[in-house]
């Protein structure tokens, strides 16, 4: 097989899960080798901004898109949640590898709790969905944007920036952190984002040679659950930005959907469940419901606000 290159983006995170995903496949095939291309995105550039109000869809893919598809690369480690719903034509998810835990996680200052954090306590989150669940669960907490990279943001708290700040525990276990993590919160006080723990390699769907090898590190389980998530996001036409949580498992031969749609402040969560055998119309079903509840018109409102 040829030499494969592969485009990732720089942080620390990014080429641990690029590094993972290399790993994984020379254990299929142990000749292989590979290139690494270190790809800069809008994400990476502008990190003293609050990403709700880049109003950024993709804003971590889209460079690493135009590199494949000029054939500069040959595929791209992405978290899945970072992922757009759609797809650039001429370019597919040649595999999906099995999912880390989907939770996010408090890490706290002096070791509490969320239960335990006092009034007032103040919580690092730029993200919309873990702000409106940890407020409608904690009316009493604080919160406050946090950016940068994993490292920067857990600096930023031992400084005492912030009492405590929420992350994704997948990245964390990736990077070997977990002892940094005060608590793995439940997905009843906090749904995971769309995607979150598991990762997308990227490729040109014309790619024959590489897709084959792919299919090798695909995991069928993670791959229809996180289908089910991105039909859901998909009907709300929604991104990372938005205060918008799904998270699915597959018990048996269906997949059991929860999603939810909330105010970023946490006064309203409109959530449900659905399960089902097609995972997409399950996705699809269970955004319909919501929206009969409202949930539509909750994301208007939250997008005019972002964007005024
Ligand atoms: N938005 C940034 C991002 N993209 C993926 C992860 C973590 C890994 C994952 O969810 O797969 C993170 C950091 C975080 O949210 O804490």
């Amino acid at each position: 097989m040829r030499t494969i290159t592969v485009g990732t983006r720089k942080s620390l995170l990014a080429l641990t899960q690029t590094n993972w995903v290399v790993e994984q496949l020379k254990k299929v095939r142990p000749d292989l080798t590979v290139q690494l291309e270190k790809i800069v995105t809008k994400g990476d550039k502008i990190l003293h901004v609050t990403l709700s109000k880049v109003g950024g869809k993709g804003l971590f893919v889209k460079e690493i898109e135009q590199a494949l598809l000029d054939g500069r690369i040959d595929f791209a480690v992405h978290s899945m949640k970072d992922l757009p719903g759609e797809m650039p034509e001429g370019l597919v998810i040649g595999a999906i590898p099995e999912r880390e835990n989907p939770c996010d996680s408090l890490l706290s200052r002096n070791g509490l709790s969320l239960a335990e954090l006092p009034s007032g306590a103040v919580v690092g989150t730029s993200s919309l969905r873990r702000q409106a669940q940890i407020l409608a669960y904690r009316p009493d907490l604080k919160v406050k944007p946090v950016r940068g990279n994993l490292d920067t943001r857990i600096a930023k708290m031992e400084e005492g920036q912030f009492d405590a700040i929420l992350l994704a525990q997948a990245g964390l276990a990736r990077m070997g952190w977990q002892d940094k993590v005060t608590e793995t919160l439940s997905k009843d006080i906090l749904l995971p984002a769309v995607g979150q723990g598991a990762l997308a390699i990227q490729c040109r769907e014309d790619d024959h040679e590489l897709l084959a090898l792919l299919l090798e590190i695909h995991h069928v389980e993670t791959a229809r659950a996180v289908q089910a998530e991105r039909a859901f996001l998909r009907a709300f036409e929604g991104g990372c930005h938005l205060p918008l949580a799904a998270h699915a498992e597959v018990l048996g031969d269906e997949v059991c959907l929860t999603g939810l749609v909330a105010h970023p402040d946490g006064t309203r969560v409109i959530k449900g469940i659905k399960q089902g055998s097609d995972e997409k119309a399950v996705g699809r079903e269970l955004a319909a419901e919501l929206k009969e509840q409202g949930a539509g018109e909750l994301l208007s409102e939250v997008r005019e606000g972002l964007v005024g």
